[in-house]
């Protein structure tokens, strides 16, 4: 059976899967797309292989998952797509109601932290799907991320405050974050250890190549989305698309607040595939 891979349908991702097509490695294995909670219950339910998942769910199914190497969404300081949106400034925000975007797992925990941990406060937070407008009516303050958090960054509504949580977290431990990782069921992988090496291998490889010729991969993608080339080039800069010492010491310490918080059982060890 052909690999079943997920695709986080964000701009963020680009760059990792560009390549591919580019390689016409598509025609192995098949893709599907989906928001980070979605591919995340996917890979735990089984209906997928291979998959980009919100790292805090690393956390939570480390026993059953692997993570494949040198590759993740992460940022070291502002990250320009995860936004805490507000119609009051951060420190005025405890007591008051924030709604999260159902999209997300590991932004909701990292939100929490940053309050608690930065500025002392614990809000009321509910899930609701990613519209400002909706989220705004029956909130103080939205988390945001993906697309719709990458508009906020085009064009911050007026009479709002905008939080990155990439720079609160830079502000906050002084660390590079890990938002994504890529990660693989011990047990798959046990069973098809070639398929699983080569397809770690070909997405390595597919972000090597858009690495290579970013400005071209933004001047493409800039066809289709809202956004200029100039805007999506500097964006596919500023995100880290590596899993180096610095990204996973970073992402350790937010295991390690996040158990400390009550929201993961235990922190878990960081176990690779070898390619
Ligand atoms: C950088 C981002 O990180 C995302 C945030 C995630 C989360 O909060 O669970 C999951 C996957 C990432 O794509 C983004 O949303 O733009």
């Amino acid at each position: 059976m052909r690999p079943r891979v997920g695709h986080i349908q964000f701009i963020n991702c680009l760059p990792l899967y560009y390549g591919l097509v580019k390689s016409h490695v598509l025609w192995d294995v098949d893709l599907i797309k989906g928001t980070p909670t979605e591919l995340n219950r996917c890979l735990i339910e089984e209906t997928l292989d291979i998959c980009p998942i919100s790292s805090i769910e690393y956390a939570r199914h480390w026993r059953e998952f692997m993570m494949v190497p040198d590759i993740a969404v992460g940022s070291d300081g502002p990250v320009t797509s995860i936004f805490l949106v507000s119609k009051f400034s951060i420190q005025a925000l405890g007591g008051k109601r924030i709604a999260l975007t159902n999209t997300s797992a590991t932004s909701q925990v990292l939100l929490k932290i940053i309050l608690r941990d930065g500025y002392g406060i614990d809000p009321i937070c509910f899930e609701s799907p990613p519209n400002l407008g909706a989220m705004l009516l029956e909130a103080d303050a939205a988390l945001l991320i993906g697309d719709p958090a990458l508009q906020i960054h085009y064009q911050v509504p007026p009479g709002l405050y905008a939080y990155d949580l990439g720079a609160e977290w830079k502000q906050l431990t002084g660390l590079k974050m890990v938002f994504a990782v890529w990660a693989i069921r011990r047990s798959y992988a046990a069973n098809n250890p070639a398929v699983v090496r080569e397809v770690a291998r070909v997405f390595i490889k597919s972000l090597r190549y858009s690495e290579q010729r970013i400005d071209q991969v933004a001047k493409d993608a800039a066809r289709w989305e809202p956004f200029s080339a100039g805007f999506l080039q500097e964006y596919f800069m500023t995100l880290q698309y590596g899993f180096d010492a610095g990204h996973q010491a970073g992402l350790l310490e937010y295991y390690r607040r996040a158990s400390a918080l009550g929201y993961i059982a235990e922190i878990p060890r960081l176990d690779f595939l070898e390619v």
